[in-house]
């Protein structure tokens, strides 16, 4: 624990899921700070965040516009690392690693979804499903093999050869999801996710991520959508750099909000059909 005081700390009420709580954690984030030292003025978009996300949980980070969301993900990809505090990847502490280690920690261990797909064009389902292997020089036939399975938990187990531009927006979110899994991430990390979809694929998205998570998989997105937050297990919400909140959704709330979303997604379906 890092032994920096946080003068801006408030007090919290942090829960833990009761399923989760003994679990080995997949990330820890301790009293961690991030300052932007611009020419005039110094920006603090981390004051003192600590929260800790055991394997197998699931995740949605929400807060109003300029919290530090994105700081915090980038941060939690290895994009960057914090100005103090300590945030810890299994057992290994980012804050300590120099730029090359953290570029190898975000290829080989973690997950990447995000709201545009990051897709190349000229690549195959399959073929995009194993370029952070390519990235490390890792082809062949296992790894092949594993990208064909990969796009049968997904769903597109029919589409192997497919370029994205024959693919629906979904779809292709399908593919990118698969390929965060390649490399047996310690978590998928997913930055609004479906923020391109529509509601109905919207529901299909999240209904693979409700099945990974159930399998096993640690999710962590950035959501600024309501009912994307109440299909997680748990929603920490950030203010003015500060934990604001760190709460558990039931599975009873998360199954209603399940139901309400397809009955949401039938309906409209039905008013089309007329
Ligand atoms: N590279 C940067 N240089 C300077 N200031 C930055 C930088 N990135 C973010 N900030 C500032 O840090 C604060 C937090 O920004 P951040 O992008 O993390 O918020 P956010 O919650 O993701 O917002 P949004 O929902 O609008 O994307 C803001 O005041 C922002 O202006």
């Amino acid at each position: 624990m890092s032994s920096v005081h946080n003068p801006y700390a408030e007090p919290v009420s942090t829960t833990r899921s009761p399923s989760t709580a003994s679990r080995p954690l997949a990330t820890a984030i301790r009293n961690v700070t991030k300052e932007y030292v611009l020419k005039s003025e110094t920006v603090r978009a981390l004051r003192g965040v600590s929260f800790d996300v055991p394997e197998g949980d699931y995740v949605a980070i929400m807060g109003p516009s300029g919290s530090g969301k994105s700081t915090l993900l980038n941060l939690l990809g290895c994009l960057d690392k914090p100005s103090a505090g300590q945030l810890l990847l299994g057992q290994d502490d980012i804050s300590k690693m120099s730029d090359d280690q953290l570029a190898e920690v975000r290829c080989r261990r973690i997950g990447f979804v995000f709201q545009s797909y990051n897709l190349i064009q000229q690549l195959t389902v399959v073929e995009n499903i194993q370029v952070p292997l390519y990235y490390q020089g890792r082809l062949g036939s296992k790894e092949n093999k594993r990208a064909v399975e990969l796009a049968e938990v997904v769903g597109l187990g029919d589409r192997l050869d497919h370029r994205p531009q024959q693919l629906s927006g979904g779809q292709q979110q399908r593919v990118a999801i698969a390929r965060s899994l390649v490399n047996d991430p310690y978590f998928i990390l997913a930055d609004e996710a479906t923020g391109n979809l529509d509601s109905k694929t919207t529901e299909e998205i999240l209904t693979l991520f409700d099945r990974l998570n159930s399998e096993g998989r640690t999710i962590i997105m950035v959501t600024h959508e309501d009912d994307v937050s109440r299909r997680a297990k748990r929603i920490v919400r950030l203010k003015d750099g500060l934990l604001k909140s760190d709460t558990i959704n039931s599975e009873e709330d998360r199954q209603s909000a399940r139901r309400e979303q397809r009955a949401n997604v039938e309906a409209l379906a039905a008013r089309e059909a007329e």
